[in-house]
């Protein structure tokens, strides 16, 4: 990033700065995904109805108590990892001017940048965003009723060679994933296993490489600041270092997620906040940096087609247990939140609670 110092643009409010000590996540449940492994989520003989019936206790109870969990077994073959988190080492290793050949602007959200802002206040990270299908389309503006659309395009690099190739197949390992937890989620809430993967149908997915630099000041700055996932659900990958910080619903400290090899770390989002209406709450986290190691990690951002109303499903909703949200459009959300991010402004950028009724 070329930054000695940290410049005040990235330095937090004193509330929201990381501690110097940080609690290891030690409750965060880790869920064994291997009875997936024998056929989909649906289906299967009765052998298998046990073990599917203890992963989805797991996996609700994951849900429920903190929004967030690993898997391990999950299916994703580790070489599609290992191409992609070296074509991401290789690409942000180039000179600043090659990586800004496919830097994102205010037309086109997708490529690199390191001007994101969470809250308002710079990120210590650069990125590279790229959309799982293509073409994928979001509103032409975030404005109400907008009927316009916008191709969002992705913008590969020429170098380093793989790169394209590495980012797509890995797309495909880990939404196969995403549909899985989907379902299995889906089965956490009684209702038919396939009940959700309609809402993919065009989706809007994508797919961040994140390199988060040694930062000078770490108790200054964080590599994202504190926020929400809008989406539905986020598979991520992180390396070795660690630095993922995830408020715990139980006592509201944050404690740090241990790098696990060849895991995933699942989160809620907003709308799968919505859609259970409030079974299930999207947890708060952040990234904290460090002065000596750089860290990488790969988040699947697995989103809806922009068209979807976002609402409480009607299977959980009744007259005793209304629904606490009021509908929202999500392609208009999410075009809302990327222009926001994009640069610093003096008011809130848009957040899930805004849409909550008042009881
Ligand atoms: O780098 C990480 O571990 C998480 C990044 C993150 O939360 C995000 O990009 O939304
Ligand atoms: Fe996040």
């Amino acid at each position: 990033m070329g930054l000695e110092a940290v410049d005040a643009a990235f330095v937090q409010d004193v509330e929201h700065r990381p501690k110097p000590t940080i609690t290891e996540a030690g409750g965060i449940p880790l869920i064994d995904l291997s009875p997936l492994l024998a056929g989909p989520v649906g289906g299967g003989d009765d052998s298998c109805c046990a073990a599917l019936r203890g992963l989805v206790d797991e996996v609700e109870a994951a849900c429920r108590d903190w929004g967030f969990f690993q898997v391990i077994n999950h299916g994703v073959p580790v070489e599609l990892l290992e191409r992609v988190q070296s074509a991401a080492k290789e690409f942000f290793a180039l000179p600043p001017e090659e990586k800004r050949r496919v830097r994102r602007d205010e037309e086109n959200p997708l490529g690199y940048y390191d001007t994101e802002h969470t809250k308002n206040v710079r990120d210590w990270k650069e990125v590279f965003d790229f959309v799982v299908a293509e073409p994928t389309f979001i509103p032409a503006s975030g404005e109400p009723g907008e009927e316009r659309l916008r191709e969002i395009k992705n913008q590969w690099p020429e170098y380093p060679s793989q790169f394209r190739e590495a980012c797509k197949e890995y797309a495909d390992g880990v939404e196969s994933l995403a549909f899985k937890l989907l379902e299995l989620i889906a089965l956490t809430l009684r209702l038919p296993a396939r009940r959700l993967n309609g809402f993919f149908k065009d989706s809007t997915s994508f797919i961040r490489l994140n390199h988060y630099p040694p930062c000078p000041s770490p108790h200054l700055a964080l590599g994202v600041g504190r926020h929400k996932d809008a989406g539905a659900l986020t598979v991520l990958s992180q390396d070795e270092v660690g630095g993922l910080d995830v408020k715990r619903k139980s006592d509201g400290e944050w404690v740090r997620v241990k790098p696990i090899p060849n895991s995933y770390i699942i989160n809620v989002g907003d709308i799968i906040q919505v859609w259970s209406n409030d079974r299930y709450e999207s947890a708060e986290h952040r990234v904290s940096v460090n002065s000596e190691k750089e860290r990488f990690s790969i988040p699947f951002f697995f989103n809806p087609a922009h068209y979807t109303v976002v609402r409480p499903l009607e299977e959980l909703t009744s007259e005793e247990d209304p629904a606490k949200y009021h509908e929202y459009n999500w392609g208009e959300f999410f075009t809302t939140r990327k222009n926001s991010n994009y640069k610093k402004q003096g008011v809130e950028n848009i957040q899930i609670y805004h849409f909550k009724k008042t009881q």
